[in-house]
């Protein structure tokens, strides 16, 4: 496996080089009495160390610690744009040395290391010797972070799936009832799906629940969390809004769905939805909340469906 680093610094003119001997920097393990180690001691150890860890902030976090034992460095950046992950650690300074990270031609991200002196050759020499020991780790982390996030997505809507919505129902209730705030939720399913499916065929069906889904997070406001709970039924947790505000955002949901026109192929697609909405009482239990917009929804579809109960 072959990791390349990309670099390139500022300036070579630094002298804060802190470790200890020039041509093989040495190493002080703490709590394990100043025994000095080689620098392939130091990369074996800061490996070992980094394997610990799954999480991306961690990994980095904990290299961002071993490195400012054995150099000055005043902030430590990740970029990942593939991802969308922006991680900083300290406070950025004008002199910086930039890594791009790859395996095998596959990016990893960026590293960018800043400080107020520049870096000397002898010095980016040891960073890029202990580089080699995060990109691994790193890949290993981004690997892990987009298999969670598969776990939670419904890969054909591409929003939160059920389990997802579980675990996110249970925090959003508990923060509010901690926090006092009003909390509400929306259930929603759309009306007569199966005579979509009948008349335009199962992969139709498909494509108007994609759009639907997006549609519902164009509606929604960024903080607002919309679920498939499954089917053609979907979920919408309102933290910090009270029954008002939620019947307010379901009327527009509603509003915006039967106003919508969804063109699949040559097709032209239009459907209602029915809602449910339920606010949390201070003795509620999560399924409790969950089973009246649940009832309330039934209760839409039997008023004659395209409402909000
Ligand atoms: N295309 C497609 N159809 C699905 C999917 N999941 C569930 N369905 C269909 O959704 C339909 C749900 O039908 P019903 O439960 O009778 O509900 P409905 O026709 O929407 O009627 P009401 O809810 O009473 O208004 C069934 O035909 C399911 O096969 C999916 O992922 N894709």
């Amino acid at each position: 496996m072959a990791n390349t680093l990309h670099s390139h610094s500022d300036e070579q003119t630094a002298e804060s080089f802190i470790f200890e001997e020039p041509a093989s920097p040495s190493y002080r393990q703490q709590g394990q009495g100043h025994d000095a180690l080689s620098s392939q001691d130091l990369q074996l150890h800061i490996s070992q160390l980094l394997q610990t860890s799954l999480e991306l902030e961690k990994v980095l976090h904990l290299f961002h610690s071993e490195l400012q034992q054995h150099l000055a460095i005043d902030s430590l950046g990740y970029r990942n744009e593939e991802h969308s992950i922006v991680l900083n650690y300290g406070n950025s300074r004008p002199h910086s040395c930039h890594y791009s990270l790859q395996i095998n031609s596959s990016q990893q991200g960026d590293l960018i290391l800043t400080r107020s002196k520049a870096f000397s050759s002898r010095e980016l020499n040891f960073i890029e010797g202990l580089i080699g020991s995060l990109v691994c780790p790193i890949r290993n982390a981004l690997l892990y972070q987009q298999a969670i996030s598969a776990a939670l997505k419904d890969s054909l809507t591409q929003i939160g799936n059920r389990a997802a919505l579980e675990t996110a129902l249970e925090r959003e209730v508990s923060l509010a009832k901690r926090h006092q705030h009003p909390f509400s939720l929306l259930v929603l399913d759309i009306d007569h799906f199966k005579q979509i499916n009948d008349r335009y065929g199962h992969s139709a069906g498909d494509m108007v629940l994609k759009e639907l889904a997006r549609s519902l997070s164009l509606c929604c406001r960024e903080t607002d969390n919309c679920y498939r709970f499954g089917g053609e039924e979907f979920v919408l947790l309102l933290n910090q809004t009270d029954s008002e505000g939620c019947q307010r955002i379901a009327e527009r949901i509603r509003h915006c769905i039967e106003e919508s026109v969804f063109t699949i192929d040559e097709l032209i697609i239009k459907t209602t939805i029915s809602i449910g909405t339920a606010t949390l009482q201070a003795q509620d239990k999560t399924f409790e909340l969950f089973d009246r917009a649940d009832k309330a929804l039934y209760l839409a579809k039997q008023q004659g469906r395209n409402r909000v109960i």
